[in-house]
Parts: C-alpha cells; sequence; structure tokens
C-alpha cells in the first residue's frame, strides 16, 4: 500500500481526497485575491505589513459566523485547528464535536478540519473574502494538509522541528521530519500544477525567552526542508522578545539570513516574506495592560518591517477570545501599524551590532547541523538535537537537551545564562556571560535561574525584566 494510501485511511474523510488531481482543480478555481503566497508576495514589495490573528472553534456554521467578524478588521484569516486533531486523535474530535452541539458552543480549542472533511471545509473557504491558513501544531500533519489543500487553504503552517519540539513529549524527530517531509512534497506537488501554497515555520516556538539565533536556526532549516520539497513560499517567523533593538535586528537578520542560506544551497527562485508574533509569554489580566502589549508589539513588527504580523487579544491571560476581544486586537494592531508605516526604524549601531550577534551565532549552529549531517539537512538535524546543539528552552520533547538556559539583559534582550552544548564562539559566550553579569550587579544578587523565572513572570506582572521588588 502507497504512504499515501494510508494516510488517506486513518479517517474516514481520507476517501474525500482520494483524487490529488480533485485538489488541484478546487484550488484553481480560487481567484487570486485569495491566495495566500500572493498577498504576501505583494505586501513583501510593497514593504507592507499585513495583520492576522489566530482563531478556531468546533462547529463549521460557528467557525464561519467568528471569521466573518474577524476578516472585516484583518487581512489574512486563520483556522486554528484544536488540540485532539493536532495528536490525530479523531475520536475524541468527533466527541468535542458532539458535545460542542449539545452545549451549543465550542468544546474544542479549534475547528477539527479532519472530522469537517473537504465538502464542509469547501463551504468555509468559499463563505470568506481572504485568504485562509490552517494554524495548528501537528507532528503528524499529513491527513490535515491533504483534507485542507483540498478544501482551500493556501497556506500551512509548522514544520518537524517546530511542531514537534515545543508541542510533543515522545515523538521523535525522524518521524515528524520525515511526515512533514510528505507536507512539503503535497505542497510542492501543487506547485508544479500551477498552484503556489505558502509553508510559514512555527517561529515562536515554547514562546519563552528565545534567543533569536536558535529560533531562526530553525526556521531556516525548515524553509531549507521546505525548498528541498518544492515549496516556493516560504514565510520565516519569530517571537517578540519586547527588546527594541533586539527584535528590530532579529527581523532583519531573519529576512537577510534566510536568503543567504536558501542562495547557498541553490535555491533563488522561491518567494519570502518573515512574519513577527506578538509577545508570545503570559500576558497582563488586566484588559489596558493587554492592549499595551498588542500596540507594543504591532508597534515593533511595523517598524521592523516585517510582512505580517500574528495578533493577540485582551483575553490572552484568560484563553480561547471571543470574536469581539479578538477583533479588538486587531484593530489596536491596525491602529499602530498605519501610524508606523511611514516611519521604518532608523538604522542605529545597536540594531547593527545585534544584528552582527545574531548573524554569528546562526552560523555557528548552523555550521555545525550541515556538518553533523554531511550535507543532508534532516539528518544534521536529528543529530544536533541528540548533541544539544540546537537546543529549544522550556521545550517538552524527550529528544529535546533542554541545557541552554536564556534570561534577559540588563536592557531586556534575550542573552544566554547556561548555553548547554551550543556551540557558540568563546568570545560571543564572553559576551552573553558579561551581559548577564553586568545585570547581576545591578539588581545586587547573582545571575540565577531565579533570574529566569522572574523573567518568565515579567510582562503578566506589567514589567519587561524580571527585576527583584
Ligand atoms: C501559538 C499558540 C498560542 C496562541 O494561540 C492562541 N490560540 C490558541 N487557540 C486559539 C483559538 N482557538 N482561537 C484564538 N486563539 C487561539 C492562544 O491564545 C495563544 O495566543
Amino acid at each position: 500500500m502507497s504512504e499515501r494510501h494510508g494516510v488517506l485511511e486513518t479517517w474516514p474523510t481520507g476517501k474525500d481526497v482520494t483524487h490529488f488531481e480533485d485538489g488541484v482543480k478546487y484550488q484553481q478555481t480560487i481567484p487570486e485575491n485569495k491566495n495566500f503566497a500572493r498577498a504576501l508576495r505583494i505586501a513583501d514589495e510593497q514593504g507592507i505589513t499585513l495583520s492576522q490573528p489566530r482563531a478556531g472553534v468546533a462547529l463549521l456554521d460557528e467557525h464561519i459566523a467568528l471569521l466573518k467578524v474577524l476578516e472585516q478588521e484583518c487581512d489574512l484569516l486563520p483556522t486554528t485547528i484544536d488540540a485532539y486533531t493536532r495528536l490525530n486523535r479523531y475520536e475524541d474530535a468527533a466527541v468535542g464535536i458532539q458535545k460542542s452541539l449539545e452545549a451549543g458552543t465550542s468544546k474544542l480549542n479549534g475547528l477539527p478540519v479532519v472530522n469537517h472533511g473537504v465538502a464542509a471545509c469547501r463551504h468555509l473557504t468559499e463563505s470568506l473574502q481572504k485568504p485562509l491558513q490552517v494554524r495548528h501544531g501537528t507532528p503528524d500533519a499529513r491527513l490535515l494538509a491533504e483534507i485542507s489543500l483540498a478544501s482551500g487553504f493556501t497556506s500551512y503552517e509548522g514544520g518537524g522541528i517546530s511542531y514537534n519540539i515545543p508541542y510533543a513529549k515522545r515523538v521523535t524527530l525522524e518521524k515528524s521530519l520525515r511526515d512533514w517531509q510528505y507536507c512539503d512534497r503535497l505542497i510542492g506537488l501543487y506547485e508544479e500544477h500551477g498552484i503556489r501554497i505558502n509553508r510559514e515555520p512555527f517561529g515562536p516556538l515554547t514562546g519563552t525567552l528565545i534567543p533569536p539565533f536558535m529560533s531562526h536556526a530553525v526556521a531556516i532549516i525548515e524553509g531549507l526542508l521546505a525548498l528541498e520539497q518544492g515549496v516556493r513560499s516560504i514565510t520565516v517567523g519569530y517571537g517578540q522578545v519586547g527588546s527594541l533593538t533586539q527584535d528590530v535586528a532579529a527581523v532583519k537578520a531573519l529576512r537577510e539570513l534566510s536568503h543567504d542560506y536558501f542562495h547557498q544551497q541553490g535555491y533563488d527562485d522561491y518567494e519570502l516574506s518573515t512574519v513577527f508574533h506578538q509577545w508570545m509569554g503570559g500576558f497582563p489580566e488586566d484588559e489596558a495592560k493587554a492592549f499595551s502589549v498588542i500596540a507594543w508589539g504591532a508597534a515593533v513588527a511595523g517598524m521592523a518591517g516585517a510582512t505580517k504580523v500574528i495578533t493577540k487579544s485582551p483575553h490572552e491571560a484568560f484563553g480561547i477570545p471571543t470574536a469581539a476581544a479578538n477583533a479588538q486586537g486587531l484593530k489596536a494592531s491596525r491602529q499602530m501599524l498605519n501610524m508606523v508605516r511611514d516611519q521604518p526604524f532608523p538604522a542605529c549601531r545597536a540594531v547593527d551590532l545585534e544584528v552582527e550577534l545574531i548573524k554569528r551565532e546562526v552560523r555557528a549552529v548552523l555550521d555545525r547541523v550541515f556538518a553533523l549531517g554531511n550535507g543532508d539537512i534532516a539528518r544534521g538535524t536529528v543529530l544536533a538535537f541528540e548533541a544539544g546543539v540546537l537546543d529549544i528552552p522550556f521545550a517538552p520533547a524527550a529528544c529535546n537537551a533542554g541545557k541552554m538556559t536564556p534570561v534577559r539583559d540588563n536592557a531586556g534582550a534575550i542573552r544566554i545564562l547556561e548555553p548547554g552544548a551550543v556551540p557558540l564562539p568563546d568570545d560571543i559566550l564572553a559576551m552573553h556571560h558579561d551581559f548577564v553579569a553586568a545585570r547581576a550587579s545591578v539588581e545586587r544578587r547573582p545571575a540565577s535561574f531565579q533570574m529566569v523565572v522572574d523573567d518568565i513572570n515579567a510582562v503578566s506582572h506589567s514589567k519587561l525584566i524580571g527585576r527583584p521588588e
């Protein structure tokens, strides 16, 4: 039995996509203004920042109603997939649908696209006017990809690292990287039939004090793995850390490094865009304070020249936002994006130094990943995680070393308290040490894990740096 046949058999709705050509034919009926890749290409050419929320509820009609509210305020639409579907637990998703019907409200934290199937999801994509993307967190996303793409979604988030390490405990990288090569190959097949589907590695990872160089390394690896399979529209992403100069530098470095590595590997016929995720850590409960965090994220995304910003809502501290709250986050973000649109962040020495630092750090890590894989990027990635060369702070995955410990410096930038086995050059390690020591002396306390804990809680307590009381 072919792999594809096996994938389609894992749930009855797999029958809906038996003939790949049917999905291609359907995608050819979608007007170009609803193609996600095209919208990003145009925005990037124009140098504007598009806005996109996260959103997903259990039942189809409610999800359509939700997206109709949001599409008034955003440029690009999501469909967030529920947690059961992300773990291929379609039976549990079916129970969640039933419970939602009985309760008259969503009992799932996203739309169970696999359970709903192609006909229903085509009704969804046809009901909306803006490009739609599937956002999820699925280590084995093969069936979800088959059904989503045949249903008219034109962008697919995730990757074999970014949807495993932060989202799963016991899924091996060998398996998730291989399953994501299937997803990328499927999108490569759509590309060969003239349908351009956008791919967006999940930049923020655990969203907890991730040093820019580490998330950039993962984004570039997943971009290369996608290019290898024929994907040609790639959005690399980054989660805001809250330091203005580090965030502006991170977006600049991410774009430039992605081009460097994609060209180095022989690709030049791709479209690249960047996405900036508004603060992914803990939020203040007070809605006015939450709007401040949201607006700060929008301001920096715009000034940094990100192609897209993923917005938050004033309900972030509580859970899934109502449509109204989600729309408020979009409106606050749009206001700010409009106000910063004509004032890109000016070139300055602090940003330039941070760009150079991030570039050196990314190169040190990726050089080792490529060396370990001896030219095979997927294999190098598996070995790099085993060796702790790639190491994602606070990730649940058993295959992640969890040795590298981040902490903020005295100005709020993310630095390294403990490098673990991440192969940074000695002079850079010394620089991180000095950054952290300077904060320790100002705070008159030793550099310690307590600082890390204080930083994790800082934003929800209306600060950026977790200073002692
Ligand atoms: C990247 C995942 C974390 C972020 O994703 C948001 N999120 C998750 N599920 C939904 C949903 N069903 N609707 C709207 N936002 C959602 C959370 O709030 C958080 O910001």
